[in-house]
C-alpha cells in the first residue's frame, strides 16, 4: 500500500479547523510564532508552507523573518519577548541556523511551555523515559506515527530499524517506536553492513539525506518503509532516501517523496499548536481559582 501523508493530512485538518472553532468561540485563540533567519530556500518553502496550513485552519500564525547575519543575543531577545506573550502558545525556530547562532542555545532559551517542536531537553527528556504526561515531541516523527496508527501498522513486537541518528527524526522516532513496543535498532553513518540490518527490518525509517541509499535489494519482503529524505537527484527532481520505483515492488507499505512524510510533519505542528494552547488554557483557570 502506498501511504498517502497528504491525503491523511488534509483529513486531520478537517477535525483540526472545527476543533480551532469551537476554541475560538471559547476565547481561545492558538497562535503559533515562527521565526526563520536567512534565505535557505527550503527553509522558506516549509515556512510559507506552516503559514499556509495555519491560516487554513484558523490558527493566528506570526512569521519573523529575520537576515542570515541576525545575531544570536537579538535572536535570544526575540525569543524572550514571545515566550512573555500570554496570547503565544508555541514557538518554533526554523532550523537550520547561520553559523553565528549555537542552536543549543536557542532551542533552551524557548520556553518550555511553548516548545512545540519539543527539541528542548525536557521534553526530550520526557520521551526517552516514556512520560505518561502530555508534551510535544518533533513533528516528523511524530507524524510517522500518525501515520503507521491511520494504516494499522502496529510496532507492538516488530523490528524497526532507523537509519539516520539526527535530533529532529532519527533519534526521536526510535524512541517513539520503543515505548510502542517495537524492537529498535539504530543504524547511522558508521554503521558497517547497512543492508544486514535493514534486510531484517519490520519498519524501516530511513533519514539521512542521501538519495536513493536504500535499494529494493536492501528491503525484507512485505515491510513497511518510510522514506524521510529530501534530495536532489541528477536531474534535479525531488526524491528521497529510498529508492521508491524499484522498492515499491518489495515492500508492504511505502511512503512516496513528496507527498508522504512531509505534509505529515506541518499537520502535526498544527496539531500541538493546539494542543499547547488547550494546556496553557486550563493553567489559567486553574490559577484562577
Ligand atoms: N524547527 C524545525 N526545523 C526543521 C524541522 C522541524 O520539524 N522543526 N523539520 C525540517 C523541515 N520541515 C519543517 O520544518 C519540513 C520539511 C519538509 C516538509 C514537506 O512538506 N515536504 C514536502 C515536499 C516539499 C517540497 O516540495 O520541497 C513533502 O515531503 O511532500 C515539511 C516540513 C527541518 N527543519
Ligand atoms: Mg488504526
Amino acid at each position: 500500500m502506498i501511504i498517502d501523508g497528504k491525503a491523511l493530512s488534509n483529513q486531520l485538518d478537517v477535525n483540526m479547523k472545527q476543533e480551532v472553532a469551537d476554541l475560538n468561540a471559547t476565547g481561545l485563540y492558538p497562535t503559533l510564532v515562527v521565526i526563520i533567519v536567512g534565505n535557505d530556500p527550503a527553509s522558506q518553502i516549509y515556512v510559507r508552507n506552516k503559514h499556509r496550513k495555519a491560516v487554513k485552519l484558523g490558527i493566528r500564525s506570526i512569521i519573523e523573518r529575520k537576515p542570515a547575519d541576525m545575531t544570536q543575543a537579538d535572536l535570544l531577545a526575540l525569543i524572550a519577548k514571545y515566550n512573555a506573550d500570554d496570547q503565544v502558545h508555541g514557538i518554533l525556530v526554523q532550523l537550520p541556523l547561520p553559523k553565528q547562532i549555537d542552536e543549543t542555545a536557542v532551542i533552551r532559551a524557548i520556553d518550555v511551555k511553548k516548545d512545540v517542536d519539543g527539541f528542548s531537553p525536557e521534553n526530550v527528556g520526557k520521551l526517552f523515559a516514556n512520560s505518561h504526561e502530555h508534551y510535544p515531541v518533533s513533528c516528523t516523527p511524530k507524524g510517522i506515527m500518525t501515520m503507521l496508527d491511520h494504516y494499522n501498522v502496529n510496532p507492538e513486537g516488530k523490528h524497526a530499524v532507523i537509519v539516520g541518528d539526527s535530533n529532529i527524526v532519527g533519534r526521536p522516532m526510535g524512541a517513539l517506536l520503543l515505548n510502542a513496543g517495537a524492537t529498535v535498532t539504530y543504524t547511522h553513518i558508521l554503521t558497517q553492513d547497512l543492508s544486514s540490518f535493514t534486510r531484517t527490518a519490520d519498519i524501516l525509517v530511513v533519514a539521512t539525506g542521501v538519495a536513493h541509499l536504500i535499494k529494493a535489494g536492501d528491503i525484507k519482503p512485505g515491510a513497511t518503509v518510510i522514506d524521510v529524505g529530501m534530495d536532489r537527484d541528477e536531474n534535479g527532481k525531488l526524491v528521497g532516501d529510498v529508492d521508491y520505483d524499484n522498492a515499491v515492488r518489495v515492500a508492504g507499505n511505502i511512503t512516496p517523496v513528496p507527498g508522504g512524510v512531509g505534509p505529515m510533519t506541518i499537520t502535526t505542528l498544527m496539531q500541538q499548536t493546539i494542543e499547547l494552547a488547550k494546556v496553557a488554557n486550563r493553567r489559567v483557570l486553574t490559577s484562577v481559582h
